[in-house]
């Protein structure tokens, strides 16, 4: 299916496609996105499936699904090749990428992101949470993953925005979702990723550690990793600075 997205930027410009994390919607790269912009790219970024106002699934999906959503999109839009920087589940579907479509990715960045995250059972029991007891309740207990204590008690109203973000998605979205990342084992595909390749990690984040991007950034061949202080799990969000000056540096070296 074919996402919800929006474009900015000049339309010479090399795209690069961001995507983002479970619970979340485009507007999480908003930190990022003029920067991009400023430094000539033309910014390609999707609801995930289920999230946004992108279409909510009939029952679980799967990572070759989500992927197979941003080569449609690619498709759509006419273009062959792309940057992607994707955090957390956006990163996951960038792997995927990288290992299964080569040919349609340019560079890639990962952040905050996993090859493998928990079991099948602990994503299982998340969806039934989502369709259960409600969106709500998975938004109290995302806040707490994708930020710091300091960063909340310092930005209550932007704090209050991401649980409004997560509250907003639908259920059936998010449990769909859910199945993708229960389902996902990526750690054998990542040497055969030829991409340039960022991996991005916050010190601070629980929900994929950094001994998660340290993998990712061993078993994709010449990867760097950064590890970012101060950054827990939605990092381009908390430390933006740091990651945007990362995403782009990447992005433009030569
Ligand atoms: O559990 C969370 O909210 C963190 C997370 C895991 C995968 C993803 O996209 O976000």
């Amino acid at each position: 299916m074919t996402p919800h997205h929006q474009i900015t930027g000049p339309d010479t410009g090399e795209v690069v496609v961001l995507a983002g994390s479970i619970g979340s919607n485009l507007s999480m790269w908003d930190p990022q996105v003029p920067r991009l912009v400023d430094a000539g790219f033309r910014v390609v970024r999707f609801d995930n499936r289920g999230h946004g106002r992108s279409p909510v699934p009939d029952g679980p999906s799967s990572m070759a699904d989500l992927a197979g959503d941003v080569v449609e999109l690619l498709d759509t839009l006419g273009i062959e090749r792309a940057h992607l920087v994707g955090l957390s589940l956006g990163g996951m579907i960038g792997m995927w990428l990288g290992a299964h479509e080569p040919s349609r990715i340019d560079r890639l960045v990962l952040c905050c992101t996993s090859a493998k995250l928990g079991t099948p059972q602990m994503w299982e029991e998340r969806a039934t949470q989502a369709t259960t007891k409600g969106m709500v309740s998975i938004a109290d207990g995302s806040i707490g993953r994708w930020f710091t204590p300091g960063w909340i008690q310092a930005n209550p109203g932007l704090a209050k925005e991401y649980h409004h973000m997560t509250a907003t998605v639908p259920a059936a979205g998010y449990a769909s979702c859910c199945a993708a990342i229960g389902g996902m084992d990526l750690r054998d595909a990542l040497p055969s990723i030829t991409a340039p390749t960022l991996v991005i990690g916050g010190r601070d984040d629980q929900a994929t550690p950094p001994e998660h991007a340290q993998l990712i950034a061993d078993r994709i061949p010449g990867a760097r990793l950064e590890l970012v202080d101060g950054a827990a799990h939605l990092g381009n969000v908390e430390q933006p600075e740091i990651f945007g000056e990362l995403i782009t540096e990447h992005l433009t070296a030569r």
